[in-house]
C-alpha cells in the first residue's frame, strides 16, 4: 500500500514494508504467531497455515497508538488466505526435507548422472556446514596468482628529482647499455663508450652503405673475374684473402669475391673475413639472416660452386695441344 499522496517523499521510504513489521520468525523457537503479529509463513505448498490469524481493520491502518509519528504501512492483507506470500528465512529451522525440496539442485554432477545414483542418501542430524560463497572468499586466494617475483637485479631505480629532468646529454640513450652514474647518481656529461649490442662498427668515410650502392652501380668490375667460372672446393680455399689472393666466400652455391664489400661491412672487416675461404652461409645466417647476400654483392659474383672433379684441364691448353 501506498501513503496516501499528500505525505512527503521522505515519508515514503522511510515508512516500512511490507513483512518488515512483523519480527523475523527465530530459528530456535517455533512460536505459532499471536494475534496481534502476522506472520506469512510459506509452507510446503504455499498455503498460508491455519494457525495464521489475519486481522484485517476497515483502513488498513492499526488503530492502536503509535509513538512514532511517521505514518507506517501496515503488514494487513484482505482475505490473505488467497493470497500467499513469501517471508525471508519462514522456513529456516524446518528439517532437511524440506530444504532440498526448495533448494535448487547442484549443477554437478548431472541430475541424472551415475554419480548421484551411487550417491550415498543423506546422513541423519544437522547438515554439514556450508562452505562459504565463493563472493565470500578472498579473491586473491581464489582467482588471482600472486604477483610474480622480480630479481632485486631487474629492478631499475625510480628517477631522482636530478636526472628525471629530461636535460640532454651526451650520455648514453636509456636503450644503449646500462646507465653509467658516479656516487651521485647523477649520470656523467662525459662522452662514455657504450657497448653495443649489435657489434657495429664505425665505417671509415667513404664506405656507408649508400658508398657501397653507388659502388655496385658505378660500372668496375667487382668480381675480379672477366666471366663466371666455376669454383671447386680446393679454389675456394685458396682464395681466402690473404697473401695478396682476393677474398671469396660461397653462399647458397654461389662464390662472392668479397675483397672489396670488406671495408663497407658494418659488422667489421674482421667479422667478414671469417667467411673467406669457405661457405660463409651459416655464419652470415646466425648473425643477419635479414640481410640480403645477393642484392648486396650482386657485382661480386665470380661462379658457382662444384666438385672437385668437375672442372677440366682448362681449354686454352686442350686447344693449344690439337694446334
Ligand atoms: C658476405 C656477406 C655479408 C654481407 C653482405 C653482410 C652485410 C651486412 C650488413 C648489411 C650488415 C648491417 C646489418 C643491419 O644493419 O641490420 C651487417 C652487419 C653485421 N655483419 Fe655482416 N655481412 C656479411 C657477412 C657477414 C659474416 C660472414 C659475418 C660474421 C662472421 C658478419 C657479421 C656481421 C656483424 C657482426 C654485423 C653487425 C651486427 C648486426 O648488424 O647485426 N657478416 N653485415
Amino acid at each position: 500500500r501506498h501513503p496516501p499522496p499528500s505525505w512527503p517523499l521522505w515519508a515514503f521510504f522511510m515508512a516500512p514494508r511490507r513483512g518488515q513489521l512483523s519480527d523475523p520468525p527465530s530459528q530456535t523457537s517455533r512460536e505459532p504467531p499471536d494475534e496481534t503479529t502476522v506472520a506469512h509463513e510459506v509452507s510446503k505448498n504455499n498455503v498460508t497455515p491455519p494457525n495464521a490469524v489475519i486481522r484485517e481493520t476497515a483502513n488498513g491502518v492499526d488503530p492502536a497508538p503509535s509513538p512514532q509519528t511517521t505514518p507506517k504501512a501496515v503488514p494487513v492483507v484482505a482475505n490473505a488466505q488467497l493470497v500467499p506470500s513469501f517471508s525471508l528465512g519462514a522456513d529456516e529451522g524446518s528439517d532437511d526435507e524440506d530444504e532440498e525440496d526448495i533448494a535448487p539442485p547442484p549443477s554437478f554432477p548431472a541430475v541424472n548422472s551415475a554419480q548421484r545414483a551411487s550417491a550415498k542418501p543423506p546422513a541423519m542430524g544437522p547438515p554439514p556446514p556450508k562452505p562459504p560463497p565463493a563472493f565470500a572468499q578472498p579473491r586473491s586466494s581464489q582467482f588471482m596468482a600472486p604477483p610474480p617475483r622480480v630479481a632485486a637485479s631487474n629492478l631499475r631505480a625510480l628517477p631522482t628529482t636530478a636526472n628525471s629532468l629530461r636535460i640532454p646529454s651526451r650520455g648514453p640513450l636509456p636503450n644503449r647499455g646500462m646507465p653509467v652514474s658516479n656516487s651521485l647518481g647523477l649520470s656523467s656529461s662525459a662522452p662514455i663508450r657504450t657497448p653495443n649490442q649489435r657489434n657495429k662498427v664505425q665505417l671509415t668515410p667513404g664506405h656507408s652503405p649508400l658508398d657501397w650502392a653507388n659502388m655496385q652501380k658505378s660500372g668496375n668490375n667487382l668480381s675480379g673475374v672477366s666471366s663466371l667460372v666455376r669454383v671447386t672446393p680446393t679454389q675456394l680455399k685458396y682464395n681466402n684473402g690473404r697473401k695478396e689472393r682476393p677474398a671469396w666466400s660461397s653462399y647458397q652455391g654461389k662464390v662472392y669475391n668479397i675483397t672489396p664489400y670488406l671495408p663497407f661491412h658494418p659488422g667489421g672487416e674482421g667479422e667478414l673475413r671469417r667467411a673467406a675461404g669457405k661457405d660463409g652461409g651459416k655464419l652470415f645466417m646466425e648473425v643477419h639472416p635479414w640481410v640480403n647476400w645477393e642484392n648486396m654483392l650482386g657485382e661480386c659474383l665470380v661462379g658457382i660452386m662444384v666438385a672437385e672433379n668437375d672442372v677440366k684441364i682448362p681449354q686454352s691448353s686442350a686447344l693449344e695441344d690439337m694446334d
